[in-house]
């Protein structure tokens, strides 16, 4: 093939946005009105222009600031060489802490500047497979290997929720403080996008109400597959009386306790399976936490385990010690969701449906936002990710961002607005 420099990156922008975001509560507190994204669009020589999402909080939008204008020049057709690169700009020093161990936003576990440089890399790499798709005119999951699957399944996502902002209007969810309103709000769920599994996320209310939502969601559905996911909230002692209780109710129970001494004495005495997306966040984890059999399902999620092709990598690490994998999700649009789908389609061992929060958001930054039928996304097979940015959005959204103060997610900020005694709950909180 001629030598061409038309995957040579000529240009790159970062955007950050302001997405509006539901009251939804969680062990640190609730979501605020308004939560901080990132999209990078990287252009290429030869006028293709892909693009990535992600977290948008200062830390993470820094960070990609910093390594943006170093890209230039670079081949879109080669993102692991972006890893020194990273090294580079951000340091070579992985241990180091970035943040507090379980932050108030995300809880996703350890926090260090290996794990930071992952989502930068992530961040990247989709944006740099996208504009190599739209070269090549394949979709990003024949880059990844192929699709396996031609849809992708996702899980209705449930929360305890306020009805509205406090002082704003409802929205269309309505409340769901109690087993009954968990129940109405899959209902609705299932309504309006078909999905074929449960998961609610607790942590938010005492175990026992937890517990009554979970029986209540066996009644209403008596043949999905459910989940519940407290955050690592309970003690080892309470953590084992839900998994006895939820014997028979749930798939799996996801991070019932923090950290792999607390997941494996649960899973050993119960034998109910354990998800996590807070105790095995990056490669360094595997290997005790497996050992010690803690967890049973890993939670993947390409923005933070360090791309599209890493999540690969686990999927097969998963696959050979014979742990199960799917997806976690944070807040996310549709660039996300698209880099989610073409990667879910290329994992063999998909075994469970995706997490996904996207139903949760009412605005997107693409041209056509994807539908949920049957529960499931269908996989693309348009060159690169197969969306287009809606600039008018994205300026809006930007403008939006420039115009308030919100730079970071803060649960427990929000939750103070309301109770101004609330400080992060101490783990385990029950
Ligand atoms: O959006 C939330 O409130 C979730 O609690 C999120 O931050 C978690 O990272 C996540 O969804 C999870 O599965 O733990
Ligand atoms: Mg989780």
């Amino acid at each position: 093939m001629a030598y061409t420099t038309d995957r040579f990156v000529r240009e790159v922008r970062v955007t950050p946005i302001l997405i509006t975001d539901p009251p939804l509560l969680n062990l640190s507190g609730v979501h605020q009105p308004l939560t901080p994204r990132t999209v990078v669009e990287v252009e290429t020589e030869g006028g293709h222009v892909g693009l990535g999402e992600t977290y948008g909080d200062t830390e993470y939008l820094t960070a990609i600031q910093r390594v943006a204008p170093r890209l230039a020049g670079t081949d879109v057709s080669r993102p692991t060489a972006l890893r020194a690169l990273i090294d580079d700009v951000l340091g070579h020093d992985d241990a180091a802490a970035t943040a507090a161990d379980v932050p108030a936003s995300g809880l996703r576990g350890k926090r260090d500047l290996a794990k930071l440089k992952a989502s930068v890399f992530s961040v990247f790499e989709v944006a740099y497979l996208d504009a190599w798709g739209r070269h090549l005119g394949v979709p990003v999951h024949a880059l990844l290997g192929g699709r396996v699957r031609d849809r992708v399944d996702y899980s209705a996502y449930l929360f305890y929720k306020w009805a509205g902002h406090p002082g704003a209007e409802p929205d269309s969810w309505g409340a769901a403080l109690d087993p009954q309103g968990v129940v109405e709000q899959a209902r609705l769920f299932v309504e309006r996008y078909g999905f074929g599994s449960i998961k609610l996320k607790g942590g938010a209310f005492e175990p026992d109400q937890e517990i009554a939502a979970m029986h209540a969601l066996r009644a209403a559905f008596p043949d999905m597959p459910l989940r519940l996911d407290p955050n690592g909230a309970w003690s080892v002692e309470t953590g084992l009386r839900v998994a006895r209780e939820l014997t028979g109710v749930l798939e799996y129970l996801e991070d019932p306790s923090a950290g792999v001494d607390a997941m494996s004495r649960i899973h050993a005495e119960t034998h109910m399976p354990l998800a996590t997306n807070m105790c095995v966040t990056g490669f360094d984890e595997v290997p005790d936490a497996f050992a010690r059999n803690a967890v049973q399902v890993v939670l993947s999620d390409h923005h933070y385990w360090g791309g599209l092709r890493a999540t690969l990598d686990l999927a097969a690490l998963c696959r050979t010690y014979g742990v199960s994998v799917s997806m976690h999700s944070n807040t996310h649009l549709g660039i996300s969701l698209a880099a989610m789908t073409h990667v879910a389609a290329a994992v063999p061992n998909l075994e469970h449906a995706c997490d996904t929060h996207r139903p949760w958001q009412d605005e997107d930054v693409i041209t056509r936002p994807h539908t949920f039928t049957g529960g499931a996304v269908e996989v693309s097979d348009a060159p690169g990710l197969g969306v287009e940015l809606d600039t008018d959005a994205l300026a809006d959204l930007h403008r939006r961002w420039k115009d308030s103060d919100v730079r970071d997610r803060d649960d427990v900020a929000a939750m103070r607005a309301v109770n101004p005694d609330w400080t992060a709950p101490r783990l385990p909180r029950w």
